[in-house]
């Protein structure tokens, strides 16, 4: 189970990573959401001039919750108090439908009492046993017959117990398979929005150890919990049979052990909540640190990370010493509750009870092990509610929000025919209450163009791809081959477009399962579009080894291969769904001028006439050919036109970048060979 939800949350972290064309949006591993920070940062407080766009009504604006306070990562939630009743809703829900949970209640009440009534029953025999020495002559006592009647209760004390415990097994392994898809499917289903500010570190935690409390020690310490309450119940209320005035005394005793308990439960839960949160602290500086290895060593800053981690682990050596001291407070106090119990019993049943000797002792005997059962009782209640913080937790995963599915209208099955693409006065923003990102932008880009999106740093170029995939919320209008795309479901506009990210990611295995994961081409289809994309040109022929084939082994992200290399599969990938809207951004750096002229050559002559393609670009030599630059600045088109003409006019923003870079007169030459 476990590696299956590792496997689907990379590949949605990939699947974002497709569609997303700023590194901002790539990776939510610690290092990248520090920039993102630092971008919120610098966001200006939205101006008066700019009115307050009308959301579409599929927009999932409306869901957003998160306040944009300077801070982008929302905080986790640390629980307090006791849990709470829609977490146990969750697992017991699940365990099957309303009927089924009635009978599966009722099944496990039933066995469950009677094995505990057998187990009770089973010192009685004992008990009965041994007062026929004190009515009988030892040789007029049937031994075979009470051994016998032992033996029976024995047994079926032992079989019903197991098979209660079975019938819950098989709930409870019911109960996590659902809640984990119930989560995949949550966290599948989720906004932009709500994964740019949640750590990966936390998802993981959700998918890992979350998902194994519950699948493990929850499902078990529920079962023992039912079964000691039982057995507490049962046995209690047969010393009360035997010795009905002692009830008095056993009720006040009860009462303290309960105090003793509750007290120790105040200190405990949240304890135990605060070693899971600052181990799960450490888990992230320790993946932030790895992620982020080459950087901290480039910057020298190892003592500041080593520091950090230290002092992260000193939080949590903190909290999880003293929850173990309270552990040692709790047996010694519980021990002096159960000695007070059997100590005022066997006081009782000496001075004041009439009971005789045998019901005395099976008296006894049942306060011992009673006492026993409280400790492990206050103990098992106590993990219930610390593994139920997984629980929460998870459920409240179940519950962000989610993107909408439901769409006005489904395009016809041949869409989209073409890459014709119009965009009319579209703005968005990140959040409800953040700034405009793009402000009333109009473009329209024919089939088979090719377009080249421009403009400083924070100018908008991946906030309108973003945009154009429905991955923020947007307002005005984009119709994608005449279809407008806020009328269709997020997931059918995505799987028309292609898009090929400055750092692809590649999922862990086989080239052919990157390039088709859900096996739907044969492989001298995947082969051409290899071909095609113009991997073998980048092949190190050398050895058989160091070739790339459909079988060769892509490690998890692609780290195996070159960034130039990942780019052209993305392309291949593109190839291959015959995308007819292209979307590439540019890597910035860590590409070759080779791998940069076989990607533009590929994107040049491979993909059909119709198909249209949007660069998001930063080097300007591979976009003097365009048909089309489209110049941002603060959110809005400044300027718009064939780079001839941009060139040409004196005032042109685009000229002065070309005139500013240090390939001036090769620029130039490459604007006017496109005519
Ligand atoms: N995840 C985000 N949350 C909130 N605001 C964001 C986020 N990402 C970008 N922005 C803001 O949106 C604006 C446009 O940024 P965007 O990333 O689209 O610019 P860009 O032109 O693609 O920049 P670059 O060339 O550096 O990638 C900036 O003001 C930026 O701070």
């Amino acid at each position: 189970m476990l590696g299956r939800t590792i496997i689907l949350v990379t590949h949605k972290i990939s699947l974002l990573s497709h569609a997303a064309s700023s590194i901002t949006f790539l990776d939510l591993s610690g290092n990248i959401t520090k920039k993102k920070i630092d971008k919120v940062a610098i966001v200006p407080e939205p101006v008066e001039e700019d009115p307050t766009p009308q959301v579409h009504e599929n927009s999932f604006l409306s869901m957003e919750k998160i306040q944009v306070t300077g801070q982008l990562v929302a905080d986790e939630e640390v629980e307090i108090g006791h849990v709470r009743i829609s977490a146990l809703k969750l697992f017991f829900g699940n365990i099957s439908g309303v009927v089924g949970s009635i009978v599966f209640a009722t099944s496990i009440l039933t066995i469950e009492s009677v094995g505990q009534f057998c187990g009770v029953m089973e010192t009685w025999s004992l008990s009965l046993w041994t007062k026929q020495y004190d009515l009988h002559p030892p040789s007029e006592i049937p031994v075979l017959y009470y051994l016998g009647f032992y033996l029976l209760f024995s047994l079926g004390s032992v079989t019903l117990t197991t098979s209660a415990f079975v019938i819950f097994l098989f709930g409870s392994i019911r109960a996590s398979r659902k809640i984990h898809d119930i989560l995949v499917q949550s966290v599948l289903g989720t906004t932009w929005r709500w994964l740019d500010t949640t750590p990966t570190s936390r998802i993981i935690v959700r998918f890992t150890q979350d998902i194994q409390a519950v699948d493990g020690p929850l499902a078990s310490y529920f079962s023992s919990l039912f079964g000691c309450s039982m057995q507490m119940v049962f046995r209690f209320t047969a010393i009360l049979i035997v010795t009905p005035s002692f009830a008095l005394q056993g009720l006040f005793i009860g009462a303290l052990g309960i105090a003793v308990g509750q007290a120790y439960m105040k200190a405990q839960l949240p304890l135990k909540r605060e070693t899971s949160i600052t181990r799960s602290n450490v888990v992230k500086h320790l993946a932030t640190a790895i992620s982020g290895l080459v950087s901290i060593r480039a910057y020298g800053v190892e003592r500041i990370y080593k520091s950090d981690l230290h002092r992260l682990i000193d939080q949590y050596s903190r909290a999880a010493r003293t929850s173990s001291n309270l552990n040692k407070w709790i047996t010694v106090r519980i021990d002096i509750v159960g000695a007070l119990f059997v100590a005022s019993l066997a006081t009782y049943l000496l001075y004041g009870g009439r009971a005789d000797a045998s019901a005395s002792g099976f008296s006894l005997t049942l306060a011992v092990s009673w006492c026993g059962l409280l400790f492990w009782w206050v103990r098992v209640f106590n993990d219930v509610e610390l593994e139920c913080n997984s629980l929460e937790r998870i459920d409240k995963f179940t519950r962000i929000e989610q993107e909408p599915t439901e769409a006005k209208s489904a395009p016809p099955a041949y869409w989209p025919t073409t890459g014709d693409l119009i965009v009319e006065n579209l703005s968005a923003r990140y959040s409800s209450n953040g700034p405009l990102v793009l402000k009333g932008i109009s473009f329209r880009v024919n089939a088979g163009e090719r377009v080249a999106l421009v403009g400083r740093t924070g100018s908008g170029k991946s906030s309108l791809v973003l945009s154009l995939l429905q991955c923020i919320p947007t307002d005005g209008e984009v119709y994608f081959d005449g279809v407008a795309t806020h009328s269709i479901s997020p997931n059918t506009l995505r799987s028309k477009i292609t898009v090929i990210p400055q750092v692809p990611e590649l999922l862990h295995g086989t080239l052919r399962q990157n390039l088709d994961p859900f096996s739907q081409y044969d492989d001298a289809e995947l082969f051409d579009v290899l071909q095609s994309s113009g991997l073998s040109s980048l092949q190190d022929d050398s050895t058989e080894t160091a070739r790339i084939t459909l079988d060769s082994v892509i490690s998890g992200g692609g780290t195996n291969l070159s960034v130039g290399q990942r780019q052209i599969i993305a392309l291949a990938r593109a190839l291959l769904r015959r995308s007819k809207l292209v979307i590439l951004d540019e890597a910035t750096s860590a590409i070759d001028t080779n791998t940069d002229s076989i990607i533009q050559n590929s994107l040049r002559q491979t993909l059909e006439s119709d198909v249209s393609v949007i660069t998001v670009a930063h080097r300007l030599h591979t976009i003097m050919d365009s048909d089309k630059i489209i110049v941002l600045d603060a959110g809005r088109i400044v300027e718009i036109g064939s780079p001839r003409d941009l060139i040409q006019n004196d005032r042109s923003r685009f000229r002065a970048m070309v005139m500013q870079d240090g390939d001036r007169d090769m620029l130039l030459r490459l604007s006017q060979r496109k005519l």
